[in-house]
């Protein structure tokens, strides 16, 4: 037979995550054989042995289901649902204006630059200085973008690599590389959409641009009337008309702008856009009196937001003729209808913020003097600031012995943005460069610093913090209204004012109750129920697995009885066989009894006669005659003879058709059928023949009742010889 060759390995192992199990007894499936019915001692199936330690040794996976097989990747994806890593993208800003192209660079030529969605400020006219700028600049670009679109290569100019021997940088790992062709919708599609939606299901969300100055922060945060920035592009999505259905459609949006800035460059301000340039305070990370204006579409966003920019401080530099000087933080939150209280709560704590940081300068480069210079200094500590506070978090995040160091004390901004920088809440960054020659330093400065927060990871805490957070909102809610309760029940002077007050508390705690209900009924604390879940799991399990072999067992006890039962009706059987038996055995000895008691005489001639009977009949049954005392094979030889032989002792019957039947020969020695002894037994027979007759005549017969007829001729011969011969026979 051909052997057949063993399969071959596979290329990749999955490597099975599941706990050791003990190999479990299999149950049996083929029914036991029945014993044969000619076997009385066959052996009953045996039972196994009730497998009870391996079902109280059974495990359940932790975070996943028992039957489900967890692969490495699996697990990566249910590690990255808890916690997932900060996003980073990268967005490269046009060299040089494309032809035809509807995007500008307005450094570079000012004349092609579209006029702004916002209201421009009139001040901000580009200098004659950056027009020589500009012209100076030249095409080489020092970044190139992988073909992943996740990884960039920077390139020194030529003169640092000659001078100071410094070669290319590839940064990796990006969310995403917008080249410098990419467009804003691009962008949105894979930056800020993702964010948006989750916004709209009630999950906060951060978008913070970074980036030196003049690099396409602003133009991707706000871009202009041609190309809508970020903001626009998500009030867009968060307006675009919902289903009737919808529970969006109830929704309420409401905007706050405000600006991080310095005052003559020293110390820092909070300034509310949406109002008249009021000066804010910040109390922990909250800004005390900040405004919030209900917005119900696009359009009156926009128009807000236009109005907030004219007051953002701007400024010309040497490298930016409209030039951020402070930090711009845009606050969409998601409130509820009031007369919708079966929608939860939680919606009022979303917010969305995008900030628009202003670029990190160089002295050098932007020739910044004076008050540009303090607001230069300020900015580019702001940025630090926040830089260190992801630093801190990343190296916490790595050595969890590591405290987390509270850099964000340092600056207003990242106090205000504490929670994303602590990583309580999800962030996104997008870094913008400019991929210059002479931009080389800034882009690699920010990428060395900046790259390394793609590792930063954000714990899903948000959605436990909302809920707790909600639950302690409503439990002082619900707290408070019971001194008031009191404090109005008590009052006596205006029954009409009391009682209203009473049913409008009553009606409060109902519609708080309502609320609660809705809110925490599908909310039972998240980690009890996990391990509750769990251990349910288990015992499930267990019970399953006791039930399946105490089934198990069962049948093969209930088959072991079937066997017992067939076998009894076997032994039943025999034993009714062996009585009929030994009934038939009983009586034969009887009838040999009777048989002895007889007269000697009348028995032998009675046997004489039957024998005599037996012989002659069957010597003339047929026409040939042949010797019946056994079997015999006749044989016709050439003289028309019949030779009959006897198998058992060898006699031949040696006679032609009508002779008489006295010619036989017996010629086996046993049985003294010799041929010189034929004569003998001639004779015998003879004589035989003779007693017979006379017995017959003589005793009529008297003694045949002694003979039983189903005797078999071959012993009732045999018998008569030997009671004639004595033992010879
Ligand atoms: N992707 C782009 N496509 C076309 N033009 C761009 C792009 N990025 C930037 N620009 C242009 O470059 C100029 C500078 O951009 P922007 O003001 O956005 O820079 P910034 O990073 O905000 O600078 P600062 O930090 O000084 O405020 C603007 O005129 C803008 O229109």
């Amino acid at each position: 037979m051909e052997s057949k060759s063993p399969p071959r390995c596979p290329s990749s192992v999955t490597v099975r995550r599941n706990p050791y199990r003990k190999a479990r007894a299999t149950p049996l499936t083929n029914p036991p054989q029945l014993p044969s019915h000619s076997t009385s001692s066959s052996k009953l199936p045996p039972i196994s042995s009730f497998p009870i330690q391996d079902i109280l040794s059974e495990e359940i996976p932790q975070n996943a289901p028992p039957t489900v097989t967890v692969t490495a990747a699996s697990q990566s994806r249910s590690q990255d649902s808890i916690a997932e890593n900060l996003r980073v993208y990268l967005r490269i800003r046009p060299l040089v204006p494309l032809k035809g192209s509807t995007k500008n660079v307005g450094d570079q030529n000012p004349s092609s630059r579209t006029k702004n969605v916002w209201p421009q400020n009139p001040s901000k006219k580009d200098s004659v200085r950056e027009k020589k700028n500009s012209k100076k600049k030249n095409n080489e670009s020092c970044v190139t973008v992988s073909e992943d679109c996740h990884s960039v290569t920077l390139s020194p100019p030529l003169p640092l690599q000659e001078s100071k021997r410094i070669k290319s940088e590839v940064y990796e790992g990006f969310s995403y590389v917008f080249s410098a062709d990419s467009t804003q919708s691009e962008v949105y599609e894979k930056m800020v959409n993702p964010l948006v939606e989750d916004f709209l299901k009630g999950k906060s969300g951060m978008l913070a641009a970074l980036g030196p100055t003049g690099s396409g922060k602003t133009h991707t945060v706000f871009g202009s009337a041609r190309e809508p920035g970020m903001v626009p592009l998500a009030l867009q999505r968060i307006f675009k008309p919902a289903p009737a259905c919808s529970s969006q459609s109830s929704r309420r949006f409401y905007l706050s702008i405000f600006e991080i800035c310095a005052e003559r460059g020293k110390a820092e301000r909070i300034c509310d856009l949406t109002s008249d340039g009021q000066d804010l305070s910040m109390q922990q990370s909250a800004i005390k009196g900040l405004q919030e204006v209900l917005v119900h579409d696009v359009a009156g966003a926009e128009q807000l937001i236009g109005r907030a920019l004219l007051k953002r401080s701007t400024a010309m530099t040497n490298a930016n003729s409209q030039s951020s000087r402070s930090q711009c933080i845009i606050n969409i939150r998601r409130g509820i209808d009031s007369s919708d209280a079966e929608t939860d709560e939680q919606s009022n704590s979303t917010v969305l913020s995008i900030v628009d940081l202003a670029g990190a300068e160089r002295e050098k480069r932007t020739g910044s003097q004076g008050t540009r210079l303090a607001e230069s200094n300020f900015i580019n500590n702001t940025s630090m600031v926040f830089g260190l506070c992801l630093r801190s978090l990343l190296e916490h995040q790595k050595k969890p012995k590591k405290a987390l160091q509270k850099h964000f004390q340092n600056s207003l901004l990242t106090r205000y943005l504490r929670d994303y920088l602590e990583g309580k809440k999800r962030m996104t960054l997008i870094l913008t460069v400019k991929p210059g020659e002479e931009d080389y330093l800034d882009a690699s400065y920010l990428l060395r610093q900046a790259s390394p927060f793609m590792k930063i990871k954000f714990t899903n805490i948000e959605a436990q913090s909302n809920l707790l957070c909600n639950k302690r909102q409503f439990q002082t809610t619900f707290r408070a209204e019971q001194p008031k309760r009191i404090k109005l029940g008590s009052r006596d002077a205006s029954m009409i004012e009391g009682k209203i007050a009473r049913d409008e508390n009553r009606l409060h705690d109902e519609e708080d109750l309502r609320i609660c209900n809705a809110k925490f009924k599908n909310c039972t604390p998240l980690n009890l129920n996990s391990d509750n879940l769990m251990k349910r799991e288990r015992n499930h399990q267990i019970m399953q697995n006791f039930a399946k072999a105490l089934w198990s067992v069962l049948k093969q006890h209930n088959e072991k009885l079937k066997v017992a039962e067939s076998e009894i009706q076997i032994l039943k059987e025999n034993l009714r066989n062996e009585k009929t038996r030994s009934i038939e055995m009983e009586k034969e000895l009887n009838n040999l009894r009777s048989f002895c008691t007889c007269s000697k005489e009348n028995s032998v001639a009675s046997t004489i006669v039957k024998v005599g009977e037996n012989f002659e009949s069957t010597v003339h049954s047929e026409g040939h005659t042949f010797c019946s005392f056994d079997e015999t094979k006749p044989v016709l030889d050439s003289s028309n003879r019949i030779n009959s032989e006897c198998s058992s002792c060898l006699r031949i019957c040696d006679s032609t058709p009508g002779e008489d039947h006295r010619n036989v020969k017996v010629l086996s020695p046993n049985c003294n059928c010799s041929p010189e002894n034929g004569d003998l037994v001639r004779r015998q027979q003879q004589d035989m023949s003779s007693q017979i007759l006379s017995h017959k005549t003589s005793s009529n017969l008297s003694g045949l009742e002694c003979i039983d007829d189903k005797q078999e001729p071959d012993a009732l011969v045999g018998m008569t010889l030997r009671l004639l011969f004595g033992e010879k026979f």
